[in-house]
C-alpha cells in the first residue's frame, strides 16, 4: 500500500504486434497497471480513475500482447451487470474470442466449479441453490426441531450468525469448539444440523458456494491443481467488498508459492478502493486491501489519481463528503475536465413533488437534446422507494427500467392484496379469486381446488358460484374438512364485502382485508427478513389507497364537486374500481421499453435507468439524481446513531454522487409518506457537507420572491414548487398571500395559465395533459385528463397543488 511507483516519464514501449493503441489512450500508472509482468499488483484509485478500464484493457493486452490464451483469464466482478458489462467491452476489443474467458461473480464462478467437481463432493451437479427466503425457512424449521425458544432466538439471528461464520470459512466443528456464549453454542448447533439437511437435500446457500469451493481447494491438491494451471490470470474487481472467504478463494486460485508439480502462482491484479466499499453487512473487509501487499508476497501497489468520468464540480462535492469520514487515507483525485455544471439542489414539498419535478427535468434535458434517457439515472437508497417514481414516470411516458428490485406492484404480497381487492370489486374475477383461495394458508388444498374447478366446469357455473355450492353440501367428492375452510373463506369474502358495501374507502378497505385475512399477522410474525419488508410494502399500498381517498375527497368537496367533470365509462371517483383501475395501469408493465432494447431499435433515446446506490457501483451517467437525501432515509434510519454504519453510508454517498459525469442533481423532500403515516425529515447531513457555492439551489421561498407582476387585484402567486425546477406558475395579478411551504389550502390564490397540449403534475392526481381550458382571470379554469385518475375540471385559481411540466 505504500508504494507508489515512480513512472518513467516515457510510457513503457509497446510489445510486439502493435498493442500500441491498447496502452495509447491511457496515462503512465495505467499503463503501468496494465503492462504489468510478474507478481500480484493492487491498483487502489478513487472513484472514476480507470480502475475498471485498466482490468479490461490488460485482459485485452495479455491476449495482444503477450499471447495469453482467453481460457486461461478469469475476471470477476462483483455483480453480474458488472460482468456482462466487462465482458462486453473485453468482446468490443478482441471480438468473439472473449467468449473462453470466465468472467464472472464470485458466486457464478464458484457454481461452475462446484458442478464441475460434484463427484469429488460427493454431491450430485444438479444440486439446488437456496436463496434467503429458502435459508430462512429451513433455518426456522432445524431451530423448531431442535427446541430453540424463536422468542430467544429468532431465525433471522441464525442464519445472520451462520452467514457470518461461513464468511470467515468457520465449519460448525470449530463453531462448536469456539462458541463461549449460549447464543454461540446455539448457533453452532443449529448451523451443524442445518449444513447436515442441506447435504440431505444436496443443495447449497449463497454462502456455501464461497465455502465449500474453498474447501474443495484446500482438501483436494490435485483439484487446485488443475484450476491453477488452466487460470494464469485472475483479476478481481471492487476488491473493496470482497469478505474472508472471498478472498481466501482468490489466494487458493492464484496461489502465493509453486504448487507441487512447479507451476508458478498465477498473475494477479485486483483494483479497489477503499473508499468505496458498502458491503460490510456482508462480512467485507477492506483489510483485504490494506493488508494486501502482506498477504501477497512481491505484492506491488499502483495508485490512480486521475478521475476521468466527472466534471470538477461533481468531484469537489464527492471528495468534501467523504473527508468526513474517519480513519480513512486521504486520497488526490483530479480532474482536468473542467468545473461543469453547479450540482442543483431541489427541496420538494413531499414525495411526489420530487418524483414529479425530477420527471420534468428529465423531460426538459430530452426535449433540449442535452441528455437522451439512456444518459439518466435516478438513485434512492432502499428499493420501496421506487414506487412514486415509477408511478409518475408511466404517467408521463418516461421510459424508464428500475434495475433490481422487484417492481412494487409486481411483488407477490401487493398482488396477493390487488387480487382480493379485485374479488371484492367483481366476485366472477376467477384469477384473482383462485390466486388468493388459500393465501394466507386457510387448508384449501390444490385437490379441492380441483374438485371445485371441475364442479365448476360441469355445472357451467364460475367459479365463485361453485364455492357457493361447496358450502352448501353440492360439490360431490369434496372432503368435508376442505369444505369447512372453504365455508370460513366464503363467509370471510362476504364479511369483505359488507365492509366495501358500507361505504368504506379503499384503504379502510384495504386495512381491513390485511386484518381479517391474518395476511398481515403472518407476516409480522415470521421471522424472514424479506417478510418484514413485505409488512413494509403493504404500508406502502395503504398508503397509495389513502391519497387516492384523500384526492378524491377534496374532489368531491363541495366547492369543487361541480367542477369535476364525470366522465361516461369512467369508474366514480374514489370508488373501489376506480382504485383498481389507477393501480392496473401502473402495473401494465408491458407499455415499458425493454430494458435490453439498449440505445438501439427503441426510437435511440433508450430507457432512465431506476436502481438503489448499491446496485449503481461501477456504474457511470452523464446525468445522476440522488433522491431522498433525508436524515433517516439517506443516512439510512439504522445508521444514526452508529459512527460505522454512518461512516457507510458517507461511502455509500461517495458511490452515489461519483456515478455522475456531467450532471448531478440532490433532491430531498419535505414530507414523506412513504412509510405510511407521512413524516418530516430533516435535510440529510451529507447535503450539508456538500460546499455551498457547488450547488444551485432551485427551490421558492415560502413567500414573496421572484413571482408575479405588480398591479391588478388578484393577489400574488405563493406556492411551494421550484422557481426554475418545471416551474411553469405565472400570476397574472399582484398584492399579497403567503402559504407555508407545507399549506396546501385551497384559499391561497395562485393563478396557473396553462394551455391545451400542456403536461401537469398534480400533487394528488398525478401526471396529466390539459386537454380544454375556459374562462378568463378567476373564472379559468381547465380540463385535465389525468389519465387513470380520470379527467377532472380544475379552477386555476386557488393554490392549486399543481405544476406545468
Ligand atoms: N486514460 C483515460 N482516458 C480517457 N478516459 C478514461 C481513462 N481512464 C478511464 N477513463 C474513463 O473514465 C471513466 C471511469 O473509468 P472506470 O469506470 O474504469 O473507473 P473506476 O475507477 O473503475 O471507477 P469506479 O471506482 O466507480 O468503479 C470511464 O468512462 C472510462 O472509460
Ligand atoms: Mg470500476
Amino acid at each position: 500500500m505504500d508504494t507508489l511507483f515512480e513512472l518513467p516519464a516515457e510510457s513503457p514501449a509497446p510489445v510486439a504486434d502493435g498493442p500500441a493503441e491498447l496502452l495509447e489512450d491511457l496515462n503512465p500508472a495505467q499503463r503501468e497497471a496494465v503492462t504489468h509482468a510478474g507478481g500480484p499488483l493492487l491498483v487502489v484509485a478513487g472513484a472514476g480513475s480507470g480502475k475498471t478500464r485498466v482490468l479490461t484493457r490488460r485482459i485485452a493486452y495479455l491476449l495482444a500482447a503477450r499471447r495469453v490464451h482467453p481460457g486461461e483469464i478469469m475476471a470477476i466482478t462483483f455483480t453480474n451487470k458488472a460482468a456482462a458489462e466487462m465482458r462486453e467491452r473485453v468482446a468490443a476489443l478482441v471480438g468473439r474470442r472473449a467468449n473462453a474467458m470466465w468472467v464472472s461473480t464470485f458466486h457464478s464462478m464458484c457454481v461452475r466449479i462446484l458442478r464441475r467437481e460434484a463427484k469429488t463432493l460427493e454431491m450430485s451437479s444438479n444440486f439446488s441453490i437456496y436463496d434467503s427466503d429458502d435459508t430462512k425457512r429451513l433455518i426456522t424449521l432445524v431451530a423448531r426441531d431442535l427446541d430453540i425458544d424463536p422468542k430467544r432466538y429468532a431465525a433471522r439471528t441464525l442464519a445472520v450468525h451462520i452467514s457470518n461464520l461461513k464468511n470467515e470459512l468457520v465449519d460448525p466443528e470449530r463453531a462448536a469448539a469456539d462458541a463461549g456464549n449460549d447464543l454461540e453454542r446455539r448457533v453452532a448447533e443449529v448451523y451443524g444440523e442445518y449444513q447436515r439437511r442441506l447435504t440431505q437435500a444436496n443443495a447449497m446457500d449463497f454462502d456455501d458456494l464461497i465455502m465449500r469451493t474453498v474447501e474443495m481447494l484446500q482438501a483436494f491438491p490435485d483439484v487446485a491443481e488443475y484450476y491453477r494451471r488452466r487460470f494464469r490470470h485472475v483479476l478481481v474487481d471492487e476488491y473493496q467488498d470482497t469478505n474472508h472467504a472471498q478472498y481466501t478463494l482468490v489466494r487458493e486460485l492464484a496461489g502465493t508459492e509453486p504448487s507441487e508439480s512447479g507451476i508458478a502462482p498465477a498473475e494477479l491484479v485486483v483494483v479497489g478502493d477503499a473508499d468505496q466499499s458498502i458491503y460490510a453487512f456482508r462480512g467485507a473487509t477492506i483489510r483485504n486491501i490494506e493488508e494486501f501487499e502482506r498477504d501477497f508476497p512481491n505484492a506491488r501497489t499502483v495508485l490512480l489519481e486521475q478521475n476521468y468520468r466527472s466534471t470538477q464540480t461533481i468531484l469537489s462535492a464527492a471528495n468534501a463528503v467523504i473527508a468526513r469520514n474517519p480513519n480513512r487515507r486521504a486520497k488526490r483525485l483530479w480532474t482536468d475536465s473542467g468545473d461543469g455544471a453547479k450540482i442543483v439542489g431541489y427541496v420538494s414539498d413531499n414525495d411526489h413533488d420530487e418524483a414529479a419535478f425530477i420527471a420534468g427535468e428529465i423531460d426538459a434535458l430530452a426535449e433540449k437534446g442535452e441528455a437522451e434517457y439512456s444518459d439518466i439515472a435516478v438513485f434512492y437508497r432502499t428499493n420501496n422507494q421506487s414506487r412514486v417514481f415509477e408511478e409518475i414516470f408511466i404517467r408521463l411516458g418516461l421510459p424508464y427500467k428500475v434495475v433490481g428490485g422487484v417492481r412494487f406492484y409486481e411483488r407477490r404480497e401487493v398482488r396477493d392484496m390487488v387480487a382480493y381487492l379485485r374479488v371484492l370489486a367483481n366476485p366472477e374475477d376467477t384469477v384473482s379469486l383462485r390466486r388468493i383461495l388459500n393465501v394466507p394458508k386457510r387448508g384449501i388444498g390444490d385437490r379441492a381446488e380441483a374438485v371445485v374447478a371441475t364442479h365448476a366446469e360441469r355445472e357451467r357455473i364460475s367459479f365463485a358460484a361453485a364455492l357457493r355450492d361447496a358450502v352448501e353440501g353440492r360439490v360431490p367428492l369434496l372432503n368435508p374438512r376442505s369444505a369447512k375452510a372453504i365455508t370460513g373463506f366464503v363467509a370471510l369474502l362476504d364479511e369483505l364485502g359488507e365492509v366495501v358495501a358500507s361505504g368504506a374507502e379503499v384503504h379502510d378497505v384495504l386495512e381491513a382485508v390485511l386484518d381479517r385475512t391474518g395476511y398481515r399477522v403472518e407476516l409480522e410474525e415470521s421471522d424472514d427478513p424479506q417478510d418484514a419488508s413485505r409488512v413494509e410494502n403493504l404500508t406502502e399500498l395503504v398508503t397509495v389507497a389513502r391519497e387516492f381517498a384523500e384526492f378524491t375527497a377534496e374532489v368531491l368537496s363541495d366547492e369543487n364537486a361541480e367542477l369535476v367533470a364525470e366522465e361516461e365509462g369512467t369508474p366514480a371517483p374514489g370508488s373501489l374500481p376506480a382504485f383498481l383501475e389507477r393501480v392496473s395501469l401502473v402495473a401494465d408493465a408491458d407499455s415499458i421499453p425493454s430494458p435490453d432494447g439498449g440505445d438501439e431499435g427503441d426510437g435511440g433515446a433508450g430507457v432512465v435507468t431506476l436502481m438503489t446506490v448499491h446496485t449503481a457501483k461501477g456504474l457511470e451517467y452523464p446525468v445522476v439524481f440522488c433522491t431522498g437525501w433525508e436524515d433517516g432515509v439517506f443516512p439510512h434510519m439504522r445508521a444514526l446513531g452508529d459512527p460505522a454504519e454512518l461512516a457507510e453510508e458517507r461511502r455509500l454517498a461517495y458511490v452515489a454522487i461519483t456515478r455522475a459525469r456531467q450532471r448531478l442533481y440532490v433532491s430531498r423532500a419535505l414530507v414523506r409518506s412513504a412509510w405510511g403515516q407521512p413524516q418530516s425529515n430533516p435535510a440529510s447531513r451529507f447535503l450539508d457537507e456538500v460546499p455551498a457555492e457547488l450547488v444551485d439551489w432551485r427551490r421558492l421561498e415560502p413567500s414573496g420572491s421572484g413571482f408575479g407582476s405588480s398591479g391588478g387585484g388578484t393577489p400574488r402567486a405563493a406556492t411551494t414548487w421550484g422557481r426554475r425546477g418545471g416551474g411553469g406558475f405565472s400570476s397574472p395579478g399582484g398584492g399579497a398571500s403567503g402559504t407555508s411551504p407545507f399549506g396546501k389550502g385551497w384559499k391561497d390564490t395562485v393563478a396557473l395559465k396553462l394551455d391545451v397540449g400542456d403536461r401537469v403534475s398534480h400533487d394528488k392526481y398525478g401526471l396529466g395533459t390539459v386537454v380544454s381550458c375556459d374562462g378568463t382571470g378567476p373564472r379559468a379554469t381547465a380540463t385535465i385528463d389525468f389519465g387513470a385518475a380520470g379527467k377532472v375540471r380544475l379552477m386555476l385559481i386557488g393554490s392549486v397543488p399543481m405544476v406545468k411540466l
